[in-house]
């Protein structure tokens, strides 16, 4: 059983951060039990996946967000997809992803996470990131950004900080490995000589965070949730995520009724250092 931090407040941001961590991580427990004994796959109405691991991670973690002293509004995956939306006013608001890169899960693929963000004033400023099946976990909070390890699915060791590099010509680039869409193509065919690596999930952001890749292009749907976490680990590890105009990607409900409202539009995430076009 995992201890909860003493004092969690949202004003607190590093008890707020283990808080992340350790549910992330009781998560990623019931997760890979899953995932050992095998699971059935449902459509939801959108047609995408969805499993019992994502519905068990995600109980776990909002009923861990719950216990927090001051109530703060939590959008999560599979609550919004069942239109369980809460108002998210100007106090910030909380980001889950139970398992983002269900189709890596459902495929027997280790690039999928659990995903714990806290955004304020548009901008994810928390992140936990956890890849149970790799037993790395990334973390970040302004101008610090960790990985760390967990071997035997409970405890964490090796925690070590984590920057971006400067951008590499050519570029590295990470993208989708089951999302692709010409326009990514389009986008890596414009940097001649790049190497790419096709991963699932949020860890894109991370391996941009840990310095093994300088680019991220995203020019397909994704929801906020499936970004929060390792958009906020990118930005405190000194990387960015702009929309194509140049301007920072912002989280929170915009224009549109229903789980629409937090669609995200298309991307770029990168590491540190200038723009190549
Ligand atoms: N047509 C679509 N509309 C909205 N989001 C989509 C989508 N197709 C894929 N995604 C999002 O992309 C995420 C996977 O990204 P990646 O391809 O980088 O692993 C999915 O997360 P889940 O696996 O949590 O459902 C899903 O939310
Ligand atoms: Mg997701």
């Amino acid at each position: 059983m995992l201890t909860m931090p003493k004092a969690a407040a949202p004003g607190d941001e590093t008890a707020l951060l283990s808080l992340f961590e350790e549910l992330a991580v009781e998560a990623g427990a019931a997760i890979m039990r899953h995932y050992e004994a095998g699971v059935a796959v449902e459509e939801k109405a959108d047609a995408s996946p969805v499993t019992e691991a994502d519905r068990e991670a995600e109980a776990i973690i909002l009923a861990g967000l719950a216990r927090l002293p001051v109530g703060t509004p939590c959008v999560s995956e599979e609550a919004a997809s069942g239109g369980v939306i809460p108002v998210c006013g100007d106090g910030g608001f909380l980001l889950v992803d139970p398992l983002d890169g269900t189709r890596e899960f459902i495929n027997r693929r280790p690039d999928f996470t659990v995903n714990i963000a806290l955004v304020r004033a548009g901008a994810p400023v928390l992140g936990v990131v956890y890849a149970p099946a790799q037993g790395l976990l990334y973390a970040g909070h302004p101008g610090a950004a960790f990985e760390a390890r967990c071997r035997d699915g409970k405890t964490l060791t090796d925690r070590r900080p984590i920057r971006t590099e400067t951008m590499r010509q050519p570029p590295r680039i990470v993208a989708s490995r089951s999302h692709l869409t010409p326009e990514t193509g389009a986008f890596i065919a414009r940097h001649p000589g790049a190497e790419t690596v096709s991963v699932g999930s949020s860890l894109k952001f991370c391996i941009i965070a840990r310095g093994d890749a300088d680019l991220y292009p995203r020019f397909g749907p994704t929801m906020q949730w499936d970004t929060a976490a390792g958009d906020a680990i990118l930005r405190a590890a000194g990387g960015r995520t702009l929309n194509l105009d140049g301007s920072p990607l912002t989280y929170g409900p915009k224009g549109a009724d229903g789980i629409e409202a937090f669609a995200s539009s298309f991307f770029v995430a990168e590491g540190a250092g200038s723009r190549p076009d």
